[in-house]
């Protein structure tokens, strides 16, 4: 079955949803949505996707966008939304979908509660394709970061504790009105932050605590993360036990990558797509194990990690395929673990793609 998904919201998640729903051999990109019709709104529009005006049609026009129509065009022709749209507005949008009975997908950004239920592919995928939650919430590109690692970590040794600070970004490389410019600042500075809690919408027996920090920079996040285990581990078998994560790209020293910085060049060399990195980052030089002590540092690249769970999350309340074969198909199609770009399609969805060529 071709599924048609609409992408209200054309911004920095949009466009790289939008994009990744066009890669998949079983949906087509129904339209997109917008309010300015800025440079994203002509760019939208080269790509070949419908673009639907959110209100003033006519300014769409005089910017030379073509206008399917409006977001009731839009979710009318659609089978599933994914809602992109800035924090707190998803909200006010559920009813909008709700109306024309279109199930629909929202971002982390908004509460917890805009949904019937939350949604990580590695954690709970299953969940939501056996249950009947038509209003899902993709948790946040921090969130995605952490539950991509705990649940596996949990399921091989058990996870007693996790306690992990958080860099994070003080904005998208386009944000120039976000700071900080000059500060290091608490954020949010009660403990624990919301990303914690956030991980319980999606594993909610996990021990996880956690802290935020936000610093002058755009290109991604940085987790230092303490995870105190059930059994007994080495360094060794942790990092692979990461290493067959697909959507975690354990870091090989030889790479000799310090930072985000090197992270984002490492992508474009790579030819990935506006240099994202949908994979978990995790140094394998950081993997530390004192007694059941867990230690490491991970990047998340907080434009584009979401993006392939988005994908999934449309398969799982579509009840299309079951997580192994969504996820697969999915990485498959973006190329989610493929880093050489001479490579075929064969390294991308088995588990292994980054690994296999990773060794420390
Ligand atoms: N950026 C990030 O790092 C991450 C963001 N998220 C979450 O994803 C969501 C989207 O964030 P992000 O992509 O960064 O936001 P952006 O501001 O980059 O994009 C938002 C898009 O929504 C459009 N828009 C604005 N108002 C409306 C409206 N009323 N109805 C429909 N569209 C509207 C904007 O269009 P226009 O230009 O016309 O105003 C823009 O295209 C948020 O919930 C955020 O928290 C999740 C993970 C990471
Ligand atoms: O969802 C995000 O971060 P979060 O997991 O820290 O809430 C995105 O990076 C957006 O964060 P922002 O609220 O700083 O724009």
């Amino acid at each position: 079955m071709m599924l048609r998904v609409g992408v209200n919201g054309y911004g920095t998640i949009g466009k790289r949803v939008a994009d990744a729903l066009a890669a998949q051999p079983d949906m087509t990109v129904s339209g997109v949505a917008k309010t300015t019709p800025n440079f994203e709104a002509t760019a939208a529009h080269r790509r070949g996707y419908a673009v639907h005006a959110i209100d003033d049609a006519a300014a769409f026009a005089a910017a030379d966008v073509p206008v399917a129509g409006d977001l009731d065009d839009l979710v009318a022709a659609s089978d599933v939304v994914i809602d992109c749209t800035p924090a707190g507005i998803g909200a006010q949008n559920r009813e909008i979908y709700e109306a024309h009975d279109t199930p629909a997908l929202y971002q982390g950004g908004e509460d917890a509660d805009v949904a019937d239920a939350s949604f990580n592919a590695r954690a709970n995928y299953d969940e939501i394709a056996n249950g009947d939650a038509e209003h899902v919430r993709v948790v946040s590109c921090n969130t995605t970061g952490l539950s991509r690692v705990l649940t596996p970590l949990d399921e091989v040794y058990g996870v007693e504790k996790t306690r992990a600070t958080l860099v994070r970004r003080g904005g998208d490389p386009s944000q120039s009105d976000r700071g900080p410019i000059n500060d290091i600042l608490p954020d949010p500075v009660t403990v624990p932050s919301h990303h914690g809690p956030d991980v319980n919408t999606v594993l909610p027996d996990l021990a996880v605590d956690t802290m935020g920090v936000t610093v002058p920079a755009t290109l991604m996040h940085l987790h230092s993360v303490n995870v105190t285990l059930e059994s007994d581990a080495d360094a060794d078998a942790v990092r692979e036990t990461l290493a067959d994560e697909s959507r975690v790209f354990v870091v090989p020293e030889h790479a000799r990558v310090a930072g985000p910085g090197h992270l984002k060049e490492l992508a474009k060399d790579a030819g990935r797509p506006r240099g994202d990195l949908w994979e978990n980052c995790v140094w394998g030089a950081s993997i530390a194990v004192e007694g059941r002590d867990l230690y490491f540092f991970q990047a998340i690249h907080q434009e584009s990690d979401v993006v392939p769970e988005n994908v999934d999350a449309v398969r799982a309340i579509a009840g299309d395929a079951d997580a192994a074969e969504s996820v697969v198909r999915t990485n498959r199609a973006l190329g989610v673990g493929r880093f050489d770009p001479t490579d075929g399609d064969a390294t991308a969805a088995d588990g292994r793609g980054m690994a296999a060529s990773a060794d420390d």
